[in-house]
């Protein structure tokens, strides 16, 4: 469904060498396989998901969703993916409402199922008491709750979540990551970046560890900590971070 391939992202400063944010990093999702993305700041988590997205361009190499390349056909990709960040802004003048109906017209859906779509995220979400409301007016657990019902309007295969519990309270985080293991259990493809390492461990089938901008491990969290020989996911990351600076350190 999904498939990155050596995606390289490479940010030039003007002066100096460039910031190699992304370097080189490969990996595959499948229908039903919720993927975990995990990393210190400045991993690279961001730029990698936006490239998939088709928001940044990649330096080199490609992703590609049901065969169909960001490089190549992009309206195609885009239409088959919900892309979401934790800082995800919504328009400030309309309600809640008028913004899934926007999103649902932009993507082509008729106005009977804009409304049916509307009752069932408005009822999994909770977002009948401010759906009515400007978004200008929402707190940061409202406007999560409208964004993720945005991005899924259009049942999309493939959601591409960006820490999106940033800024929730446990009961608004919890009710988000209830609703990304039902997308997962009904087939929905997800890929979702944390800095939570009991998130990734909840709901991830796999995981993947970026570290400067590489891809150290990926396996199911229960490997990575046999691998790592350690018995939680946040010991094996820093175990295999270690390692990594020690590699690279002079000798
Ligand atoms: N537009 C840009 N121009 C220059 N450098 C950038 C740009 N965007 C990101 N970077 C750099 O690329 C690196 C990776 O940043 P990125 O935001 O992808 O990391 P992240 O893993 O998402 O971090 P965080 O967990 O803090 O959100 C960082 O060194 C960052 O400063």
């Amino acid at each position: 469904m999904l498939a990155v391939d050596q995606l390289v992202k490479a940010f030039p400063t003007g002066e100096g060498p460039d910031v190699l944010a992304v370097q080189g990093v490969s990996f595959s999702v499948a229908a039903g396989e919720c993927y975990g993305l995990l990393g210190p700041n400045g991993a690279g988590k961001t730029t990698l998901l936006r490239m998939i997205a088709t928001l940044v361009t990649p330096t080199s190499g490609h992703a590609a969703v049901d065969g169909f390349r960001g490089d190549e056909r992009p309206e195609r990709l885009r239409s088959r993916l919900g892309f979401m960040s934790g800082n995800t802004r919504l328009y400030r003048r309309l309600t809640g409402r008028e913004l899934l109906a926007y999103f649902g017209r932009l993507n082509r859906m008729s106005e009977p199922r804009i409304r049916e779509r509307t009752a069932e995220l408005s009822a999994a979400f909770g977002l009948g008491e401010f759906l009515d409301r400007r978004c200008g007016g929402y707190s940061t657990g409202q406007a999560q709750r409208v964004s993720i019902a945005r991005v899924m309007l259009h049942e999309p295969p493939l959601l591409i979540l960006d820490e999106p519990t940033l800024g929730l309270d446990v009961m608004s985080a919890r009710a988000m990551l209830d609703f990304v293991e039902r997308a997962r259990d009904a087939g929905t493809a997800i890929v979702f970046s944390t800095h939570h390492m009991s998130e990734a461990e909840q709901l991830c089938t796999r995981v993947g560890f970026l570290y400067r901008g590489r891809l150290l491990a990926e396996d199911t969290p229960a490997r990575l900590c046999t691998a790592a020989g350690t018995s939680t996911l946040r010991d094996a990351f820093l175990a295999m971070a270690d390692a990594a600076d020690a590699d690279e350190a002079p000798a």
